[in-house]
């Protein structure tokens, strides 16, 4: 069994090397001459996976490490006789934490409360779901737009203009599509844009083709009042300087990128592939991950609950931290393959980060239950 995988595949060896001989390769250097021994493939989103791409190769199982899975051409590999897997939600909370950063960070730079903002959230999965739920825990009043959910009989929706018409804040979590019954491909074209409501928030995380980015562009410049967070763009690993210069936060597609996250994502395709060869997972994250213990953060049980959540929340993941990196790597790059390079390399040497389970909260004179209820709610450990 020969294994050809993306090298930024964490925890690779210790899953995969019982299996079969491993040869990692970046994702976007993986062509067909580098699967001609292969026998199974694992990427990340970085590599186009097609007929093109595996005609005449022995591969029969490609596995991706994420939750999108734009990048394999379902279409074209049905009947193949491949089988494909990805990584359902293995990231999510990596996104949520995404979120409530650049919530709070807008926020913060608008005087505003974000507690007070009416959210919209279009697309309302594994991210969405979650994303819904921590916003419900902390008050905060929510729109959902999800067509297909609804199309099944799912109640609780809002229509995607309804949804634009009132939300104060527009927080994207749709697959990109550009075929079936509710394509994403520009979604957000340059008649939704304009009908953002006056000082909206738009926040990208989802895929960047999810919105026209040149009309995107063209809105902004009319409309100093929006405020836009985007992490993905629409010819990644490329990014229009022009665009980037219009946001008040820009990261290069990290949303998803905690540890725990990646692993989760190495760990669901190990077990996919384990399915796949008809043989029990021997191996799980609880033996394979790093043992590093919680973080501890001592609050003071005198400040209110919106201070210590933000002090919390932060420790955890500040988006302006990524925001900073990012734009300095912008202005440092000179022509646009150094661009792409240096987007590839933000994402390559990403810092670690640890989702909030791994950050115990406690206070001076122990944390009040109300506040540990809701940190523990939030999903803290306390
Ligand atoms: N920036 C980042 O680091 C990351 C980005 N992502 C992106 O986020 C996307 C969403 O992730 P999940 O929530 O896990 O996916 P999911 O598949 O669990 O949920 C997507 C939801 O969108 C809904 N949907 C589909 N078409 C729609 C439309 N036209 N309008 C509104 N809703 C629609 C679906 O019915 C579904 O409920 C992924 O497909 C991926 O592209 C995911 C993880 C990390
Ligand atoms: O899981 C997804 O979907 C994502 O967008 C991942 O964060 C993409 O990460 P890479 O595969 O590009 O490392």
């Amino acid at each position: 069994m020969h294994i050809v995988a993306d090298e930024n595949i964490p925890l690779l060896d210790e899953f995969f090397a019982g299996l079969g001989s491993i040869t990692r390769l970046p994702g976007r250097a993986i062509d067909r001459a580098a699967l001609r021994q292969a026998d199974a493939l694992l990427v990340r989103s970085v590599t186009r996976v097609d007929q093109a791409l595996l005609r005449d190769t022995p591969v029969r199982f490609v596995g991706t490490c994420t939750i999108g899975t734009d990048h394999l051409d379902l279409d074209g590999l049905r009947g193949t006789g491949v089988s494909l897997a990805s990584a359902p939600g293995c990231n999510a909370r990596g996104v949520v934490e995404y979120v409530l950063s650049c919530l709070l960070t807008l926020a913060e730079r608008r005087a505003t409360d974000w507690r007070q903002q009416r959210v919209g959230i279009v697309g309302v999965g594994e991210v969405g779901t979650r994303l819904v739920r921590v916003l419900a825990t902390l008050g905060v009043e929510c729109l959902l737009c999800d067509p297909p959910r609804a199309a099944r009989g799912e109640t609780g929706f809002v229509g995607l203009d309804e949804l634009i018409a009132q939300a104060d804040v527009i927080s994207l979590h749709v697959p990109l599509s550009r075929e079936g019954a509710h394509p994403t491909w520009h979604l957000f074209d340059q008649a939704r844009l304009q009908a953002l409501r006056p000082n909206a928030w738009l926040i990208n995380s989802s895929r960047g083709p999810v919105i026209d980015n040149a009309a995107l562009e063209q809105v902004m410049t009319e409309r100093q009042d929006l405020a836009l967070a985007l992490d993905v763009w629409e010819h990644e690993p490329w990014v229009a300087r022009s665009l980037a210069a219009r946001c008040e936060l820009a990261t290069p597609h990290i949303a998803g990128y905690s540890l725990d996250g990646k692993l989760r994502g190495t760990e669901q395709i190990y077990q996919a592939f384990c399915r796949f060869l008809g043989i029990d997972p021997e191996l799980s994250l609880g033996q394979l991950a790093p043992q590093d213990g919680l973080a501890e953060l001592q609050l003071s049980a005198a400040t209110s609950t919106d201070w210590m959540l933000s002090r919390a929340l932060r420790w955890v993941y500040d988006v302006r931290d990524d925001d900073a990196r990012f734009r300095r790597m912008l202005v440092e790059a000179g022509d646009d393959a150094a661009l792409r390079a240096g987007f590839d390399r933000l994402r390559k040497d990403y810092p670690l980060r640890r989702e909030c389970a791994h950050l115990r909260l406690s206070a001076d004179a122990g944390l009040p239950a109300e506040q540990a209820r809701l940190f523990s709610e939030l999903g803290f450990s306390v």
